[in-house]
């Protein structure tokens, strides 16, 4: 309010004095005065004023786009005239202030004023700027701090409101898009509901990989000052059912990446597998599940020994998933994640998963390759805990002490307990007998089978 008060006085005062020297000074002095009077309006003025007019670029981004993403939740509760946009790949519809009135902005103690306007232009597009105001003496720190306070608030806003893809490479890729250059892989709208919340893990390894998650997105920095590529490795292992696929997804949701599944039985090549590589976008997650059944990708070692078998003894069988004519190779795979093509793009994550880790070859999963294992296995009480939260929404109950103590014994995987209690979620009680008699059941088969647990329940 002080501002525009002084703001107008010094106007009022300038109209006037410049409406007397117009009238009684001759043109060429005159010329010299406005000159003189707009240098000592600039020397007096308190405040500073940076214009950020439309299609102006920094690294490949309109600064413009990028302020109106910043201001769009100022705008949406301080403004009283909005433009609704609905950027590309949003999911929500953002918002644009389209009114002159100043928005108040503060940061770290020092306020900043914003204003939109618009200009039309016979023959020609409206011009339109945004006008940030701001002390004097903040002068340095909006220049230093508070303009990347900015810039950096306004991605994070568009990356929480982008709407994730899934890509596959099945099929080949899209043809149409092929004339873009990203033929092949397919796009599609990625909306799966799980997040790290829903997930049943032990409490533990679930704030490990978060922190695990946090630290790699943030250390852009780091791994260029080490000399490494930005990228980390996941290898996730575990009978079918134990949330591989889930986690997966709430690793995206929780980052927001792109996901790009892989498959590497379409994939015709090495040397397409490098194309394909090449053709994801950065902040993404490269994909490769089962990655035992897609290709003969078994210890090289233990190969060598079965070949040297198989030379004395050619009429011997070969396993089932053995694919003697698989396109892609060990070594593919391998230059594929951390070969020099894999440096090109950044601020990625491949993601391998199996249900039998001892059928892998130890090269594929040394670190730097695949960074961190993570076993996920039959369902422990803890687990059993979130899906109780999510399915029954209880987190307490009578029947849950007997449960704790089948559970240290008899195996199901959270899918397996999942399913019991979704049969019966709108009955808590009847859905946890349901699982007090699958969880009796598993205990009783192993005992009959006299099979010794091959397993460590998930906690
Ligand atoms: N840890 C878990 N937390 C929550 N839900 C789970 C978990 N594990 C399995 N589920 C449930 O079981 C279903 C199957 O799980 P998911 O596909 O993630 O398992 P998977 O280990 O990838 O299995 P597969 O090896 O057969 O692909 C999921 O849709 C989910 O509802």
């Amino acid at each position: 309010m002080e501002m525009w008060a002084s703001l107008g006085t010094a106007i009022a005062s300038i109209v006037f004095i410049r409406s007397m020297a117009r009238e009684f000074l001759p043109p060429e002095l005159y010329q010299q005065f406005r000159i003189l009077m707009l240098k000592l309006w600039k020397y007096f003025s308190s405040y500073v004023t940076i214009i950020i007019e439309e299609n102006e670029v920094m690294k490949g981004r309109e600064v413009y786009e990028l302020v109106q993403s910043y201001l769009s939740p100022l705008s949406s509760s301080a403004a009283s005239r909005l433009k609704l946009n609905r950027p590309k790949n949003a999911k929500d519809f953002t918002f644009t202030m389209y009114e002159s009135r100043p928005i108040l902005d503060e940061f770290d103690g020092l306020k900043a004023w914003w204003t939109f306007h618009s200009i039309e232009r016979p023959a020609l597009n409206e011009k339109r700027y945004f006008e940030l105001k701001f002390h004097k003496k903040d002068r340095s720190r909006v220049l230093s701090s508070y303009l990347s306070h900015v810039m950096a608030e306004a991605k994070s806003l568009e990356l929480r409101n982008r709407q994730l893809k899934i890509y596959t490479n099945q099929g080949g890729g899209d043809a149409r898009s092929y004339f873009y250059g990203h033929g092949l892989w397919t796009p599609v709208v990625f909306e799966h509901p799980a997040t790290f919340e829903t997930l049943a893990l032990h409490p533990e390894l679930k704030e490990d990989i978060k922190q695990d998650l946090q630290m790699f997105s943030q250390r852009e920095k780091y791994y260029k000052e080490v000399g490494r590529v930005w990228k980390r490795g996941y290898f996730l292992y575990g009978p079918p059912g134990t949330g591989k696929t889930s986690l997966i997804a709430a690793i995206a949701n929780y980052l927001q990446y792109d996901i790009y599944d892989l498959d590497l039985n379409e994939a015709k090549s090495d040397s397409q597998l490098r194309k394909l590589l090449i053709a994801t976008n950065n902040k993404s997650i490269i994909v490769i599940e089962d990655i035992d059944c897609s290709l003969d990708l078994s210890d090289r070692k233990k190969k060598a020994k079965k070949e040297s078998k198989e030379d004395q003894n050619p009429a011997a069988e070969k396993p089932e998933n053995e694919t003697p004519e698989s396109k892609v190779t060990l070594s593919g795979v391998l230059n594929f994640t951390d070969g020099l093509w894999s440096c090109c793009g950044s601020e990625r994550i491949i993601i391998f998963t199996t249900n039998n880790k001892d059928r892998l070859d130890s090269a594929l999963l040394r670190p730097g390759r695949m960074d961190k294992h993570i076993h996920l296995s039959f369902c422990g009480f803890s687990a059993f805990r979130v899906l109780s939260k999510n399915y029954l929404r209880i987190e307490e109950h009578p029947l849950f002490q007997e449960i704790e103590v089948l559970m240290e014994t008899a195996q199901l995987t959270p899918a397996e307990v999942s399913e019991e209690l979704l049969s019966s979620s709108s009955d808590a009680t009847a859905a946890l007998l349901k699982l007090i008699d699958a969880l009796r059941r598993a205990k009783e088969k192993a005992a009959l089978m006299g099979e010794k647990d091959p397993h460590v329940p998930a906690e």
